[in-house]
């Protein structure tokens, strides 16, 4: 049965389309899908993830316990264990032994329960013989650990079976929240594919949430990005390969960069109440896209990629990538992949290391109001408020070392360290946190880890003694009205200007500070 609001259609060359019954706005739960076929951890995450909640070792407050039985699946709680002993783990459990005694080591099972009705493009696999070489293999290991009768017509189905996983299961691997594993479920499989989604899925736990991403008419076709639709065109069709269709749709057609389609975006207003609320600089963005073609940019993604495999360390590795990002950077084209991309890695390794920690702050500026607004018009999207929510965490960290006095002896760089101390660090890191508490409520689910993060360290700041109550009033006042002149005035003097000055450092450090030899801060293997 579809989700109350929707329905579900034959269209050609699609196939099963999900339809909307009703109007939906941006941010709308369209439906949760709480009873999944199969939601497991991946083959590297089953010993690190809780088998039932899903939860991995680094998120859990407790270590991980394995089945006393198997010593194969591990779970958070005796609660977890039981749920999951009752879903599946006690038809499974015997064939984690029978594959502990013959090869000696855990192994993740072969689902073997799929809904009969979903697609499996079984005809397109067995054309792709590097993919279908491995699922004669992985077949052939279910059917033999699973205690099955070895014949042709039960291989067959074996694979048949992986073939409708691969088609319809969604991997919901986010390290941000800690979350790994694979997530089928027959009705959220009915859902076609777009690289300009309307919709989105959140996970939380063994739950699926479909959301609007903007707004959806009655008629039209819900759809979701299978891939990462931001990355360049080449990269999404490769990510697309095993779903055997061709993408029509317009960014894909068109050839459309990020700016071209967040530029057309129809959410673009939400973004008054964010980090970028300049609604026209997202209309016509000013960067230079004659220089910067879509050969340029598949050019630089590839030798990016190429770079990334190369094996180096990972900060000479960074720092080659950032100069193959060039082109795109002088373009002023920031929120073209592998421009974020580089700078994430960036901000990964300053925080690495006590002499580069604090230019992750500038950096994270720059990818929350040059990068992600345009990668993900929708302020809601959890790409966005999780930018947000590391940029709040960094400055509690800031204000911290200034309030102990021992700012400028961890961060040598001079602008920085002027910009902060001007700066009053509480009262920016509060603005951050009521955004993140604003959008996740809208795009997200109440349990969500960054949204309780968020409402722990606004409880902590607002407890913070000495903290002006007069900023914490207009702050309040902004987030109930982010038009009122008076609460929009003082977030753009308090909040917006001086994380738009720490944004305007982030590209001379990733030219100079990270790596330069002659730096006092340099990156660890210099
Ligand atoms: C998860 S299923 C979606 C439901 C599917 N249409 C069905 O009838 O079961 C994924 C498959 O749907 C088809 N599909 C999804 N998005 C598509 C698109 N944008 N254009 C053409 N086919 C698409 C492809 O066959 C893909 O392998």
């Amino acid at each position: 049965m579809p989700p109350p609001g929707t329905r579900i259609t034959t269209t050609t060359p699609k196939g099963r389309a999900l339809l909307a019954t009703r109007h939906f706005s941006p941010g709308d739960l369209i439906a949760t899908f709480t009873s999944p076929i199969l939601a497991l951890p991946d083959g590297p995450s089953m010993r690190t993830t809780c088998n039932y909640c899903l939860r991995t070792q680094s998120s859990s407050p407790r270590p991980l316990r394995a089945c006393t039985a198997c010593k194969a699946a591990v779970y958070c709680d005796a609660t977890c264990q039981r749920l999951h002993w009752k879903a599946v783990h006690k038809a499974e459990c015997g064939m984690f032994k029978r594959v502990r005694a013959n090869v000696g080591k855990d192994w993740l099972p072969t689902p073997t329960r799929a809904g009969g009705t979903l697609e499996g493009n079984v005809e397109s696999f067995r054309r792709e013989e590097g993919v279908w070489a491995d699922f004669e293999l992985q077949a052939m290991a279910a059917v033999v650990y699973g205690g099955l009768l070895e014949s042709d017509e039960m291989l067959a189905r074996a694979k048949e079976i992986l073939c409708k996983i691969q088609t319809n299961a969604f991997n919901r691997l986010d390290a941000d929240t800690g979350m790994a594993g694979i997530f089928l479920d027959a009705e959220l499989s009915m859902i076609n594919h777009s690289c300009v989604p309307n919709a989105f899925i959140g996970f939380d736990k063994r739950v699926a949430m479909l959301r609007a991403e903007r707004d959806i008419a009655v008629g039209d076709e819900i759809e979701i990005s299978y891939v990462d639709h931001t990355l360049p065109k080449s990269a999404r069709q490769e990510g697309l390969r095993l779903y055997h269709f061709q993408c029509a749709c317009p960014r894909c057609v068109e050839d459309l960069d990020v700016y071209q389609v967040a530029s057309r975006s129809p959410v673009i207003p939400l973004n008054k109440f964010s980090l970028q609320p300049n609604i026209d600089r997202l209309r016509n963005p000013p960067v230079h896209a004659a220089n910067a073609s879509s050969a340029v940019v598949e050019t630089t993604y590839k030798a990016w990629r190429t770079e990334a495999a190369s094996g180096g360390s990972e900060d000479m590795v960074t720092r080659r990538q950032w100069r193959l990002c060039k082109a795109l950077v002088q373009a002023k084209m920031w929120a073209i992949e592998p421009v974020p991309s580089t700078i994430l890695q960036a901000v990964n390794l300053c925080q690495a290391d006590p002499r580069t920690w604090a230019y992750a702050l500038p950096l994270s500026c720059f990818l929350a109001t040059e990068c992600e607004p345009v990668k993900y018009v929708a302020p809601f999207t959890p790409w966005r408020v999780k930018g947000v929510m590391v940029l709040a965490k960094l400055l509690a960290e800031t204000a911290r070392l200034a309030a102990a006095g021992v700012l400028s002896e961890d961060c040598p760089d001079k602008a920085l360290i002027a910009i902060l101390e001007k700066s009053d660090q509480v009262t920016m890191c509060e603005g951050m946190l009521r955004l993140v508490v604003h959008w996740a409520r809208v795009g997200a689910s109440e349990d969500w880890e960054i949204l309780k993060e968020a409402e722990d360290l606004l409880e902590q700041v607002e407890s913070l003694e000495g903290r002006r109550e007069k900023e914490a009033r207009l702050l309040r006042k902004w987030a109930m009205n982010p038009e009122d002149p008076e609460a929009k005035a003082f977030f753009e003097y308090a909040v917006l200007s001086p994380v738009n000055e720490l944004a305007a450092l982030a590209i001379g450090i990733m030219d100079d500070k990270l790596w330069s030899p002659n730096s006092s801060a340099v990156v660890k293997s210099q």
